[in-house]
């Protein structure tokens, strides 16, 4: 089944062309990573596709139905982007995990909460530490936890392991994985680590605002 069909997608800044004619089709479940050199237009494209730019021309069809059908609340709530630069508000980690519930009007689950904690290596995080007091690894995955303790059925994450270490690398891949694997969400990641790289399905490579498929390039 086709989860997000892009159709002819452009985006112009004033003059400048950013992307071109993008076309890409990402099935249900599964696994796409985008590379590039720098500059290239990968960012400009998730943030389209999170609906945070909206395009020059083209369209973004999210299970068959265009992305300006949505209500925005309702496409966040499909379509989840983590940045590169966690983004984290309040004071405490708790003022992060509890936001999701609280915008559902819903009781806070400490044990799904607990539970995401300790999937991502932070068990014994008291959820009363200030944000100011975290690593970057420690933020990245608080961030991408926030983003999930509600699934939804797509998530960008737009280099999230640049900058951790190897053992938080390792434990932020393996909780995408299982995420994807496991819960059936349809992973776009853009990165240029050659471990994610190579472990994951398929991939497209965007150059100077042009999609190549993987495909083309191994011919
Ligand atoms: N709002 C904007 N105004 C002007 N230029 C922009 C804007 N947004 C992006 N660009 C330009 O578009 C190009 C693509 O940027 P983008 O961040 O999408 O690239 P990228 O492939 O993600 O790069 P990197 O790997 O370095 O993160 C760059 O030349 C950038 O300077």
């Amino acid at each position: 089944m086709i989860q997000l069909k892009i159709e002819r997608l452009s985006y112009q800044v004033d003059q400048q062309v950013i992307l071109t004619d993008i076309n890409l089709t990402v099935e249900k479940g599964s696994y796409l990573t985008i590379t590039g050199p720098s500059g290239g237009g990968k960012s400009t494209l998730l943030r389209l596709i999170a609906d945070l730019l909206t395009p020059t021309s083209g369209t973004i069809l999210l299970n068959d139905q265009p992305l300006t059908q949505f209500s925005p609340n309702q496409y966040r709530q499909k379509v989840s982007y983590c940045f590169q630069q966690a983004t984290l508000f309040g004071e405490t980690i708790g003022d992060n995990l509890r936001f999701p519930y609280e915008i559902r009007n819903l009781p806070i689950d400490m044990a799904a909460i607990e539970k995401v904690l300790a999937a991502v290596g932070l068990a014994n995080m008291p959820l009363t530490k200030k944000i100011t007091t975290l690593s970057g690894g420690e933020k990245q995955r608080i961030a991408l936890i926030r983003n999930v303790l509600f699934l939804p059925e797509v998530l960008l994450l737009d280099e999230i392991t640049t900058g951790l270490d190897a053992a938080n690398k390792a434990i932020v891949l393996a909780f995408v994985q299982h995420l994807n694997e496991d819960c059936g969400l349809t992973i776009i990641a853009i990165t240029h680590d050659t471990e994610e790289l190579q472990r994951e399905g398929r991939q497209v490579q965007i150059v100077t605002g042009e999609l190549v498929n993987q495909d083309e390039l191994s011919r």
